[in-house]
């Protein structure tokens, strides 16, 4: 099979070695993230299998009609709305699903986020290097601060679960069982967003992108939120209103932030207003990206393709594609 890997600009399917797991395949990786239709296209020109690692290229109608020969889409993770599926059945491309992050590394980067934040290491740090020494006093310490969690699905109750460790007190608020599951496992409830807001000394989110959920922290959500409080986002920008948390540290409520994602990505330019704020520690989207979590889904990703080559659909999500002429 000839297959093209887009997008590996951490240049992962080298150092994991990924052709051992290809036995007679042509594999071609490319490095960079390209936007235009038409080198993509060049690059994508004769492939039968294409692995799309994350959201980083758009798969969309228009580009799947212009490559006759592609038989599979193998996706780093779950296939999102990066890839148009509906397109890809209609033309009988299958699509593969790489599985859900691996979640002890997300939730490892949440509380890195908030624990660099409420000591002021990334700020500290860079004033240490510039020759400075314990030039501000950290937020203050974890025991006795209320963590808010909005969303408790997989993610918010593995992030949840630690702050006790911490002696903090959990408040939970989200949808309908998940906030009976919370009761039921010894945390707090808000009885709604607002009081979640108000009351956190740490709030963070963990929601799912939906239309339902987009924007769905307002501005004055946080506004709402305690002067020296902090704002965690470790799941998507836009489930933020748009350019609600620069406003809102411009207002000095909350005090402090802390991000994983961006509405741009995967790069950020220089500009981006959250990096001129002392008070925001931002990270590239590093809640999924470490050898351990990478391993995983590069051995998914391909042995998707190998379970392909050989007639097994298990993991694919249209398999109503397979066989279907084009
Ligand atoms: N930074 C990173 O590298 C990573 C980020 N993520 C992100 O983390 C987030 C959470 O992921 P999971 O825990 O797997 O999701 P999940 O689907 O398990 O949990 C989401 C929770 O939100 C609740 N919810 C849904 N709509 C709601 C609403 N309108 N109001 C309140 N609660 C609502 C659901 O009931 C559910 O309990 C996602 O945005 C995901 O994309 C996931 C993996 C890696
Ligand atoms: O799986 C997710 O939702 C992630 O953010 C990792 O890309």
């Amino acid at each position: 099979m000839k297959i093209v890997v887009l997008d590996d600009y951490q240049d992962e399917v080298r150092t994991l070695d990924c052709a051992s797991l290809l036995a007679g395949d042509e594999l071609t990786v490319y490095n960079d993230t390209v936007r235009d239709a038409d080198e993509l296209v060049r690059r994508l020109a004769g492939a039968e299998a294409v692995v799309l690692i994350r959201d980083r290229t758009t798969l969309d109608r228009a580009l799947i009609e212009r490559l006759p020969a592609l038989r599979l889409v193998s996706c780093v993770c779950r296939p999102g709305s990066y890839v148009d599926i509906a397109a890809c059945t209609e033309h009988g491309i299958a699509v593969a699903d790489g599985g859900p992050g691996y979640s002890p590394a997300t939730v490892e980067q949440t509380w890195a986020l908030i624990l660099s934040s409420m000591r002021k290491l990334g700020l500290e740090e860079r004033q240490l290097r510039a020759g400075r020494w314990q030039t501000s006093l950290g937020i203050g310490c974890l025991a006795g601060r209320t963590l808010g969690i909005y969303g408790y699905g997989r993610l918010g109750k593995m992030v949840a679960d630690i702050g006790p460790a911490f002696g903090m007190r959990v408040l939970v608020s989200g949808t309908g069982n998940s906030i009976a599951k919370a009761a039921a496992d010894g945390y707090d409830t808000a009885p709604d967003k607002a009081a979640l807001f108000r009351e956190a000394d740490v709030l963070s989110i963990h929601l799912r992108l939906n239309e339902a959920t987009r924007g769905i922290v307002t501005l004055d959500d946080l506004l709402s939120m305690k002067r020296d409080a902090l704002f965690v986002n470790p799941s998507r920008a836009e489930l933020v209103a748009p350019g609600a948390l620069v406003e809102a540290l411009k207002q000095g409520r909350p005090g402090y932030a802390a991000v994983d994602v961006y509405e741009e990505e995967p790069v950020l330019g220089a500009s981006h207003p959250l990096l001129a704020f002392d008070n925001a520690v931002c990270a590239p989207h590093l809640g999924f990206a470490d050898r351990d979590s990478y391993e995983r889904y590069f051995s998914i990703t391909f042995g998707n393709i190998k379970a392909y080559a050989a007639g097994d659909t298990t993991n694919i999500v249209n398999p109503e594609a397979c066989g279907r002429a084009r």
